[in-house]
């Protein structure tokens, strides 16, 4: 049973993890409780917001989600976030919080950079003018790998010695030495098959070594630049530069500050703010619904507007999660009682669970992730109760939203 997936937020210190943190973990609307089975205190759960299945039946006011909140058609899921605290250059070789830092960063499927393109932190995160980020953009990377490869050079020539002796297969043999790193043996091959003209394994050199650690780390560690601190003038120029460098990372601007700011307010009435939106009202634009603000902190709406909402259509923050479960292939599957009608098991509203999981994953794999491998399938059925075979992929608007007909127990069990 594949289990939940989990984000990891990294960054050096000063950068804005827990404001960013904060940000996404802080649901503003009454939510259901926990749905996750571990939790530990560097966990959080995070809400993603998504266009919600309701919404494509004109079903938008009888949606109640059993976790997370749906409001017109804007789903907002939750999502399990490890904050990944302490790291500093040379935490591979134990510095700052050192190798717990790197042990915790093994349980993350996708990693969330936050890097701070302000300019005003050096890489221990202590005040400063003009530092280049794109500094922490490389030494995280490197944090990361030399952990990796400090591992797997120490044990080097007694691998290549098992690797030759029992005639294993690359792949195998990789796999052995990355399984503690929640590696699967899909991933070694697609990072094995990015090197071109890469030797056998009893060839590899130390260049050979680091290549195929980096595109193993492709692989397990896909990675969302958060560049936080867009408010701040300093922001453009560190930003283009960024781009410019890494054209294939997928990076997202934003500014957690910005967006604690609005959210504090929105709840206290003094304005009202769509999360994710470039919209902020105040009781300028809406007087008789919205408390009246001074003159100072409407001015700093003022700016926000400026400097954030209209140059770049909202603080960021939404879209950052939303694009880190694109980067892991995330989609949206809702499983319901009735399928004509979307009802929940207890026949009042609609598309009350929802799941996220990999796009092109088996219909029948995601019915046992749902209902357990106890139970056994009579049928699967989708809109308009159409059945579908268990080898089906789900696509977004295809096969995602599932009923499941059980088979009753036999008097034998
Ligand atoms: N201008 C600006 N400042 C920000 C933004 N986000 C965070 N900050 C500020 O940056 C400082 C550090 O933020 P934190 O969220 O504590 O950073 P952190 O990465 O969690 O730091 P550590 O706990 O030391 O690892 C705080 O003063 C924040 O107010 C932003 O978007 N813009």
């Amino acid at each position: 049973m594949p289990r939940d997936p989990l984000i990891g937020i990294v960054g050096k210190p000063s950068s804005g993890k827990s404001t960013t943190l904060n940000s996404l973990t802080d649901a503003s609307a009454s939510i259901g409780s926990f749905p996750f089975t571990t939790i530990d205190p560097n966990r959080a759960t995070g809400y993603v917001q998504i266009d919600c299945a309701c919404s494509r039946f004109g079903k938008e006011s009888l949606c109640k989600p059993n976790y997370g909140w749906c409001t017109n058609g804007k789903r907002h899921v939750p999502i399990m976030l490890l904050d990944v605290a302490g790291l500093v250059p040379g935490a591979h070789i134990g510095r700052g919080l050192g190798n717990k830092f790197l042990d915790d960063l093994r349980h993350a499927d996708a990693l969330i950079h936050v890097v701070d393109v302000s300019g005003t932190t050096n890489a221990e995160g202590k005040n400063t003018r003009g530092y280049d980020p794109l500094n922490d953009i490389e030494w995280l990377q490197d944090e990361i790998r030399l952990w990796i490869e400090g591992n797997l050079k120490k044990r080097w020539g007694s691998i290549v010695r098992k690797h030759t002796a029992t005639k294993s297969n690359v792949v195998d043999t990789l796999q052995a030495q990355f399984g503690g790193y929640g590696s699967q043996f899909s991933m070694i091959q697609r990072a094995l098959d990015r090197l071109e003209g890469l030797p056998p394994l009893e060839h590899w050199n130390d260049d050979w070594i680091t290549r195929v650690v980096k595109s193993f780390m492709v692989e397990k560690f896909p990675t969302v630049l958060a560049l936080n601190k867009i408010d701040h003038p300093d922001a453009d120029k560190n930003v283009s530069k960024i781009m410019l460098k890494y054209p294939n990372t997928k990076s997202v601007l934003c500014s957690a500050v910005t967006e604690i700011f609005l959210r504090k307010l929105n709840k206290q009435g003094f304005i009202r703010y769509e999360e994710g939106t470039e919209f902020v009202d105040t009781c300028e634009d809406d007087p008789e619904n919205l408390k009246p603000l001074d003159d100072k902190i409407l001015s700093r709406i003022e700016g926000i507007r400026d400097l954030v909402l209209y140059r770049f259509g909202s603080t960021g923050v939404v879209q950052v999660l939303q694009a880190a479960t694109d980067i892991l292939n995330l989609i949206p599957v809702y499983a319901v009682r009735n399928i004509q009608t979307f009802q929940g098991g207890n026949g009042q509203n609609v598309f009350r669970d929802c799941f996220l999981v990999k796009r092109g994953t088996s219909v029948g794999k995601v019915t046992r992730h749902i209902m357990g491998t106890e139970v056994t399938i009579a049928a699967i059925e989708t809109v308009g109760g159409v059945r579908v075979s268990e080898d089906a992929p789900v696509e977004p608007g295809k096969n995602d939203i599932l009923s499941f007909k059980i088979a009753p127990k036999s008097k034998d069990t």
